[in-house]
């Protein structure tokens, strides 16, 4: 596992991250969300190694992490770092034997990435004369031509089209196994709602929400949405739930207590047709709001 235990990082008089701590569990994608200037590339960076920590560390297993386990990681930074002039192939098999492949298993992977990525044609074209695009997948492929033991990606799907983001997404998870933590940045917070299973939210340099997207978008109480055929309105004189809205047979309410939504239902059944019945998720962009507020 990928952890961070009280990261702080000053820039001068300013505090850009503020005693950081987080998990990024194997196996599972971790969004990691939060406003203009909150601290997500300088954390990134951090983990790393491209930055120093004012204090705080950062671990693997358990261990602080050296440059040895480091050098495992697959990191895509904000700034993109491939060779404009150098030809896509020789690029990501550069970029294996940097990250210690053998030089035909750097060769075999990249050919594979490339292929997968429907950039095989491409492979002895130089990076720029790629749509920027193409050059977004090349670099992702570099992030895991070596089959990283974790993988760090600072707004992987900025600036691609939605094929291209789902196409991204599908390879990331046929590459990522279960033992691989993935940390990525975004600012399409739909896309995190349906990418990653945990979600860290930063806001000015601290974390003010992290945890499994469905429980944070659950919430303490949990709303539910009932649809009857006939008027809802007797449902401001249920005991134990808070009535948030009711238009003719469609019904929105809270329950903090489990137990009672079913004797709603019950109720609900006893009145009349029920056509619709269950809970009501809530926004990630109401929880981000909720939490940067
Ligand atoms: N090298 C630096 N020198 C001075 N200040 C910096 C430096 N790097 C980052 N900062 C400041 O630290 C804060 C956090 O920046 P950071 O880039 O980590 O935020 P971010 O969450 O990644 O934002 P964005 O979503 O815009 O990329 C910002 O206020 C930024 O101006």
């Amino acid at each position: 596992m990928l952890s961070v235990a009280g990261l702080t990082r000053r820039f001068g008089e300013q505090l850009a991250l503020d005693d950081v701590s987080f998990d990024v569990v194997p196996g599972r994608m971790t969004g990691f969300v939060g406003a203009n200037g909150a601290g997500k590339t300088t954390a990134m960076r951090i983990i790393l190694g491209v930055l120093a920590a004012t204090a705080g560390e950062v671990c693997w297993n358990d261990r602080p992490l050296t440059q040895d386990v480091r050098r495992d990681f697959g990191y895509m930074p904000e700034e993109r770092g491939l060779y404009p002039k150098m030809k896509i192939r020789d690029q990501l098999v550069f970029f294996g034997r940097l990250h210690g492949l053998e030089p035909l298993r750097a060769a075999e992977r990249t050919d594979k990435l490339l292929e997968r990525l429907g950039l095989a044609e491409r492979a002895t074209d130089v990076l720029e004369t790629l749509s920027l695009g193409n050059q977004q997948r090349v670099q992702i492929a570099a992030a895991l031509v070596h089959e990283p033991s974790a993988l760090v990606l600072d707004e992987p799907f900025s600036g691609l089209d939605p094929l291209a983001v789902d196409a991204m997404v599908d390879l990331l998870r046929e590459e990522v196994t279960p033992e691989v933590p993935v940390l990525f940045s975004s600012h399409q917070l739909d896309l995190v709602e349906r990418l990653c299973d945990d979600l860290v939210v930063l806001s000015r340099g601290k974390v003010v929400a992290a945890g499994p997207v469905a429980e944070l978008a659950a919430g303490p109480t949990m709303t539910y949405r009932l649809v009857v055929d006939g008027d809802a309105g007797w449902l401001r004189d249920v005991e134990g739930i808070r009535v948030r809205d009711v238009a003719g047979g469609t019904a929105l309410f809270d329950v903090e207590d489990a137990a009672v939504e079913q004797s709603v239902l019950e109720q609900a059944v006893g009145r009349g047709r029920v056509l619709e019945f269950g809970p009501e998720r809530v926004a990630l962009s109401d929880v981000f709001r909720e939490a940067t507020r």
